[in-house]
């Protein structure tokens, strides 16, 4: 069906409700919206689905997540009983219809004779990965659009070991739901029934003391500053609350939270964009921290897997701190600590993406650490620890993206704002009480282990027009990309998505071991490389640039060259 009698399906359609029809009534003459809410159904991508809500098989609303969680369904009656009577823990955000669809996707669990456990309230995504391992379900469902802008929602699927689905059960579970046309097939129960049954139950406080209490257990040092100034911005998500007690447990005296930020709110009014990566979210945070002469403010996204931080410098104002810096500290942090304990042994492991910066991984090795790379998304960084623990008894020490994701311990299977949360203010404590500031510590790496520069720079794209462009955008660079960066060599680069790697110097092209993604990575003579990949979370193109130098200036004036050269020729694709 092309998307005008996707439209029409859903308008004659009578298991849609009134407001449904009438929403879809409302955008008869827009052909434009029609195609942008019809021309595509929502897919699993970077994690897990994820559009705006409203009606349409492009969007995200109670029918959308009826038909996936029948999807979900399917594949686990199909692993049979045992899988259906470990059941599937839910967790929600602070977002619009948030618990509204999570109870949806309760009650088709339960209909289909599958154990449900649905949070009576909002929780960290976090914390589902923890119960979902806790629980020994056989998966998961956090209702999230984590960071997007608050058109959006989305949803996440957890797998047994507590992360995100990867693309073998992705793939079944998509095959199963493009299987659902029929609507009236979704097998669905009332709540009442559900709780008779047994097939709707209810979690509360008990599993927060767990899961709070597992993280405070990766704390890992006590001589630290507990009465440094921190402030904290939960912006308006589920972070508040577990952040807040993790840090109030573990001693810290004067912590501030953004009074406008504490309490869910699912327009994030006073932030707009709830993403801790763009500093404007920040600005709330600043003005308290100024007025409170805070060493370090920090903010966690609306489902609280991420956080981010800002450094008081020199003159009083805040430096911010990317994904790639930030998971830099920490893991000079762990594994500085970790070997003052004599807890460091070698065979233990980091995990990052292909496009997270060097840095870690430098100052990993100069502990004797190997770091693994995985493609973007923390399900695949979190599957290789499950692969890991298959394999060996490699301790995991810990995991980042530069998308400031990260997590540490085993407990969890995803990024964790909340154990982030606690490493980063024990972080700060501790070279607070040398004497030293993060950015100091960041400094200090620079000086050991050479300027590592960083630049994102992210296109926004909307609807098929903008898909489209993207495509096209990926296409062209494929065939024609530069040779040369100023006077540095391209020497190798890998197109993961043909699979192949090509030695520039030799001109050889060699394959095997590459995951398969729409990712181009580009490597040339000092070290310095850069990659370009379509969003899997939103409508953007990406470019990663990480140059290396002598001194931050010559680090960051390659930075201009490389993004005046790669712009130059995206920005020429019609
Ligand atoms: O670059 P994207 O595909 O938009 O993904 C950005 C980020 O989105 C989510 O938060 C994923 O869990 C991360 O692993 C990913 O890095």
């Amino acid at each position: 069906m092309n998307y005008k009698e996707q439209y029409e399906a859903w308008l004659n359609n009578e298991y849609f409700d009134e407001a449904t029809r009438e929403e879809l009534m409302a955008i008869r003459e827009d052909e434009e919206e029609i195609e942008d809410r019809f021309y595509r159904n929502l897919e699993f991508g970077t994690a897990g689905l994820r559009g705006k809500v409203g009606a349409g098989t492009n969007r995200m609303n109670k029918y959308i997540i009826r038909q996936a969680t029948q999807g979900l369904a399917d594949f686990i009656v199909a692993k049979g009983q045992e899988y259906m009577g470990r059941g599937v823990a839910i967790a929600y955000d602070v977002r619009h219809f948030s618990r509204e669809f999570a109870k949806e996707a309760a009650l088709v669990l339960a209909g289909n004779g599958i154990k449900a456990y649905l949070f009576e309230d909002i929780r960290p995504t976090p914390e589902l990965s923890y119960t979902v391992r806790r629980l020994q379900a056989a998966g998961g469902i956090v209702v999230t659009a984590s960071h997007n802008p608050r058109e959006y929602n989305g949803y996440k699927v957890y797998w047994e070991e507590g992360a995100q689905i990867l693309s073998d059960i992705a793939v079944a579970v998509e095959k199963n739901i493009e299987s659902i046309k029929d609507f009236s097939k979704i097998k669905m129960i009332d709540e009442q029934t559900a709780l008779k049954q047994g097939l709707l139950n209810i979690l509360g406080q008990e599993i927060d003391d767990e899961y709070l209490g597992k993280v405070e257990s990766l704390a890992l040092r006590d001589d630290i500053n507990k009465e440094i100034k921190l402030v904290y911005t939960p912006l308006n998500g589920t972070g508040n609350i577990p952040v807040r007690r993790v840090l109030k447990e573990r001693g810290f005296k004067n912590v501030w939270v953004v009074p406008e930020q504490e309490k869910p709110d699912p327009d994030f009014s006073t932030v707009g964009y709830p993403n801790p990566e763009d500093t404007k979210a920040f600005a709330y945070a600043e003005k308290l921290g100024k007025s409170m002469d805070a060493e370090m403010v920090f903010a966690t996204d609306p489902d609280c897997d991420r956080v981010a931080c800002m450094v008081k410098g020199k003159n009083g104002d805040y430096v911010p701190l990317n994904g790639n810096q930030t998971g830099a500290i920490l893991i000079e942090y762990i594994l500085s600590s970790l070997r003052e304990k004599g807890k460091l042994t070698g065979n233990g492991y980091i995990v990052k993406s292909i496009v997270t910066g060097d840095l870690g991984k430098a100052i990993a090795q100069s502990y004797g650490i190997e770091t693994f790379e995985t493609l973007t998304g923390f399900k695949n960084i979190c599957g290789k620890v499950n692969e890991m623990e298959k394999k060996c008894d490699h301790p995991f020490l810990f995991g980042y993206e530069e998308s400031i994701g990260y997590v540490a311990g085993t407990f969890v299977r995803d990024k964790d704002g909340v154990i982030a949360s606690m490493l980063l203010c024990e972080a700060a404590a501790y070279y607070s009480f040398q004497g030293k500031s993060l950015l100091d510590v960041l400094e200090e790496l620079y000086h050991t282990h050479g300027y590592h520069m960083e630049k994102l720079i992210s296109l926004t794209l909307e609807g098929m027009e903008g898909q489209q462009r993207i495509g096209r955008m990926m296409k062209e660079y494929r065939k024609n990309f530069p040779m040369q960066m100023g006077d540095n060599d391209l020497m190798q680069y890998i197109d993961y998505e043909k699979g192949i790697r090509f030695d520039v110097v030799n001109q050889k092209e060699t394959s095997g071991s590459i995951p398969v993604s729409d990712v181009l990575r580009y490597f040339f003579e000092d070290g310095s490389w850069y990659a370009v990949r379509p969003s899997g979370t939103e409508p953007k193109i990406k470019i990663y640039i990480y140059t290396k130098g002598r001194s931050r200036e010559e680090a960051q004036k390659k930075i201009t060259v490389f993004e005046k050269t790669i712009m130059g020729l995206l920005n020429d694709v019609e």
